[in-house]
This record gives C-alpha cells, sequence and structure tokens, in this order.
C-alpha cells in the first residue's frame, strides 16, 4: 500500500453563471512520508480548492486521490470523516477552536472522542505546547488568546491528531504563519519539519511566505489551477 498522498490529473470544476471554471486543471503531485512541500501561486489561482480536495473536505470533479493507500473517490461520507478524523492534520486560516475547551483539551478532545486520555497523551501535549510558547496557557479559552495564540493551538492540535509512527498521516497547513510575528513563524514551521522527518507525516503548506521555503523539500507553484514543480527549495536557500 502506498503511503503518503498521491493526485492524479485531479481537475475541479466550479459552476460561474452557465459557464464553469476550472479552479484545478489537471493537477499530479505526489508527497511520500517524511517529505515536506509548499504551494505558492497568486490568490485566487486555486491553491484552497487543492488544499479541500487533498484533505477529502471537497470532491474533486474529475481525476483521482489516493490518502495513506485509500481511494478517497470510492469511499463512503462515514469512511471519508473517518479518514480525516485518523489521517489527516489540518492547520487551517480561521483555526475553529471549541470556544468552551481550554487550550489543552483543543488538544486532547481526538483522543477523548475515540476513547481514553491516557497520561502520557496528556504529557506529549503539554510538551508540545510548551515549545510553541503556550505553557502559560493550558488554562485558557479561546476567547482569551491572541490571534497567534489561537493559530499556534490549532497548529499543535494538528500536530498531534495521530502521532503514530506505523500510521504516518498527512499534514495540511493553510497559511499557518499568516498570524505570526518572524520568530513564532520560524518556530512554527520548523516544528512541523520536525515532525515531518521525526515521525514521517506527509505535509503540503500553502503559504505566501518566502522565509518559510526554506523548510520544505519541495516547492510547488499554483497558476490558474495548473500546479507545477518551482524547485528544490535547498538548492536556492542556504542554511545559516
Ligand atoms: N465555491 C466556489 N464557487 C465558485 N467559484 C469558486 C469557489 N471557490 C473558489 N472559486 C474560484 O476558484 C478559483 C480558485 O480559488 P481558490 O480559493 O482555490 O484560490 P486560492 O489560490 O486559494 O486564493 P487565495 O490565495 O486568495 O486564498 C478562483 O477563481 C475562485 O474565485
Amino acid at each position: 500500500m502506498t503511503k503518503g498522498l498521491q493526485m492524479s490529473e485531479v481537475t475541479k470544476y466550479y459552476a460561474e453563471g452557465s459557464n464553469r471554471i476550472a479552479a484545478l486543471d489537471h493537477v499530479s503531485i505526489s508527497v511520500e512520508p517524511g517529505e515536506f512541500v509548499a504551494v505558492v501561486g497568486p490568490s485566487g489561482s486555486g491553491k484552497s480548492t487543492f488544499l479541500s480536495i487533498a484533505g477529502a473536505l471537497l470532491k474533486a470533479s474529475e481525476g483521482d486521490i489516493k490518502l495513506n493507500g485509500y481511494n478517497i473517490s470510492t469511499l463512503t461520507a462515514k469512511e471519508l470523516s473517518n479518514i480525516r478524523l485518523q489521517e489527516i492534520g489540518f492547520i487551517m486560516q480561521s483555526s475553529n477552536l471549541v470556544p468552551y475547551l481550554n487550550v489543552l483539551d483543543q488538544l486532547l478532545i481526538v483522543k477523548r472522542m475515540s476513547g481514553k486520555v491516557k497520561r502520557e497523551d496528556k504529557e506529549f501535549a503539554t510538551k508540545l505546547l510548551e515549545e510553541l510558547g503556550l505553557g502559560s496557557k493550558l488554562k485558557s479559552l479561546p476567547e482569551e488568546l491572541s490571534g497567534g495564540e489561537k493559530q499556534r493551538t490549532a497548529i499543535a492540535r494538528a500536530l498531534i491528531n495521530n502521532p503514530n509512527i506505523i500510521n504516518p498521516n498527512i499534514i495540511l497547513a493553510d497559511e499557518p504563519t499568516a498570524s505570526l510575528d518572524t520568530k513564532r513563524a520560524h518556530e512554527v514551521v520548523s516544528l512541523i519539519a520536525q515532525e515531518v522527518k521525526s515521525r514521517q507525516k506527509a505535509a503540503i503548506m500553502v503559504t505566501h511566505d518566502e522565509r518559510m521555503l526554506e523548510y520544505c523539500d519541495k516547492v510547488y507553484r499554483m497558476e490558474d489551477g495548473k500546479l507545477l514543480l518551482a524547485e528544490s527549495s535547498r538548492s536556492v536557500v542556504t542554511h545559516g
């Protein structure tokens, strides 16, 4: 079974009056476990559509998508929602935190839904939050957090979703550094890169932030719904 994410000739049409526009135009990409790729491109080029389809939130009009070996076009709605829960860590622009849960519980909710929260789950969550500078906010509710703190909580939640090396999952990040200062932005993206490498996750990050490309193995450019391999970021950016 092939792990990671494979898209083959994926097209997405949106109806626009009597016309239809191809927001994605025959997109093919393969992201292996342990690989961190970036997708850049102008506004309206199709990046959000791409990420929504990769995350099984939106159906493609044409083409095949495989997530950790599952061909998602053949799955029922129930199976799709299980795959989303088990295989995918989403880091979206709007952080979608649960309003009545404190920061620590935001991370443990998936575990809580699927059974019992173990002591090591709590320790892992606490450690992750401390690494992200949220050690003093464990008991805070979303309304008590700044935009950046909410974003970091959402990132931690995406990283903890399935910290299981035998069944590597997929991380999809939409502008994860949008509301962060430079220092935090580097911390967050290097943390994602570290998770990708140490836990063999396959990750895709949509970003406008050129400074973050140095953490990625490959950079793709989206233009008018077409996805092109731009360059290997390591060949253009030297690590300090
Ligand atoms: N639900 C929808 N119905 C109709 N058209 C849509 C819909 N969602 C997106 N589009 C169109 O599809 C194209 C791609 O949009 P998409 O949001 O994927 O771009 P994007 O690259 O993520 O843009 P941004 O960087 O501004 O978020 C755009 O022309 C957009 O207007």
